[in-house]
């Protein structure tokens, strides 16, 4: 029986069947799943079931650190990063988030909360401009008010919430899914974590063909897996510099003749988004150091 994983508990999935939620087990020792995941499943009665088989991914969301890897969830059509006009976000965080779709074929949403307060407004924006000329889609809206207005970006996806505890991702899902407060307390119940923040990844289906999934708070995303020129690449607006360096192995720091440097000076690249760049390269470097097994 096909079907796909919907949330993960660590040892135990939960399964949509179409017929049906199963607790999933995997079979072999060391098999991860993530949410988003399409497996085949053997059922065993009780509403249980041994998962057999991963089916191929379409791509994979996943950050991972010098000696740890979390997978976030498969088969991604859409990212929707979600920042608010209060409290402040990371600008770093976001180039994290949208490399690491770039770098698996996903196609990033920006989505700026809150609107309704509107004094953090003017900021926010200009924290945004840079992400929005490279043509990234900055859909602006207050969940409280018209949550209604991210259905159509959603909607018949295959799409993930992410962004920074607080910016207002729970109330979103809340208001595009009927009954997924009531399906978070539930596992929230049954899991007896007792909070009400969100601590795992949800997968709800949106529009007939589409799902959407809610995951806790992201403080950090590290992309220790990222190769360097990988790297490069997840940034969109390096790729029509690479290759154009003196030296075919330049690495973009000091370099004479390097294109990246001097698309830099000529503000053809942001200097805020190559700072990104090099922070998160530095970040890769100091993880492969530390470990490497990389
Ligand atoms: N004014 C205003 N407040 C909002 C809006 N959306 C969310 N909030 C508030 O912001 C706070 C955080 O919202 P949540 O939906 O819990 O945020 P989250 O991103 O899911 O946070 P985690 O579960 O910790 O990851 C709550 O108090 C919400 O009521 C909005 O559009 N406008
Ligand atoms: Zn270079």
């Amino acid at each position: 029986m096909r079907g796909r994983v919907t949330a993960a508990f660590g040892r135990h999935y939960e399964i949509d069947t179409g017929k049906g939620l199963l607790q999933g087990y995997p079979r072999g020792k060391k098999s991860v799943f993530a949410c988003g995941d399409e497996v085949e499943i053997l059922p065993q009665g009780e509403g249980q079931g041994a998962i057999v088989e991963l089916h191929p991914r379409r791509s994979l969301l996943w950050r991972s650190d010098a000696f740890r890897e979390k997978l976030i969830a498969a088969n991604l059509s859409h990212i929707a990063i979600v920042v608010a006009t209060e409290p402040g976000f990371s600008d770093l965080l976001l180039s994290r988030c949208i490399a690491a779709a770039e770098s698996q074929g996903i196609t990033p949403l920006i989505i700026l909360n809150k609107s309704d307060l509107s004094a953090g407004l003017p900021l926010a924006r200009e924290r945004l401009a840079p992400f929005v000329a490279l043509g990234y889609q900055l859909i602006e809206l207050s969940a409280l008010e018209g949550a209604e207005k991210l259905r159509p970006w959603l909607e018949n996806r295959h799409s993930i919430l992410v962004g920074q505890s607080g910016m207002g991702k729970s109330t979103l899902t809340n208001a595009l899914i009927p009954g997924a407060k009531a399906a978070t307390r539930e596992i929230s119940t049954a899991l007896d974590t007792g909070k009400h923040t969100t601590t795992f990844a949800r997968l709800y289906p949106l529009g007939e063909d589409g799902w959407m999934i809610d995951s806790p708070g992201l403080q950090a995303f590290g992309l220790a897996h990222l190769g360097e020129e990988e790297l490069a690449e997840a940034f969109v607006e390096f790729r029509p510099f690479l290759g154009q360096c003196r030296f075919r192995d330049c690495r973009h720091e000091a370099e004479p003749g390097c294109a990246i440097l001097a698309s830099v000076a000529s503000g053809e690249i942001n200097v805020r988004r190559f700072e990104h760049y090099r922070s998160i390269k530095a970040e890769i470097a100091e993880a492969r150091r530390l470990n490497p097994g990389w």
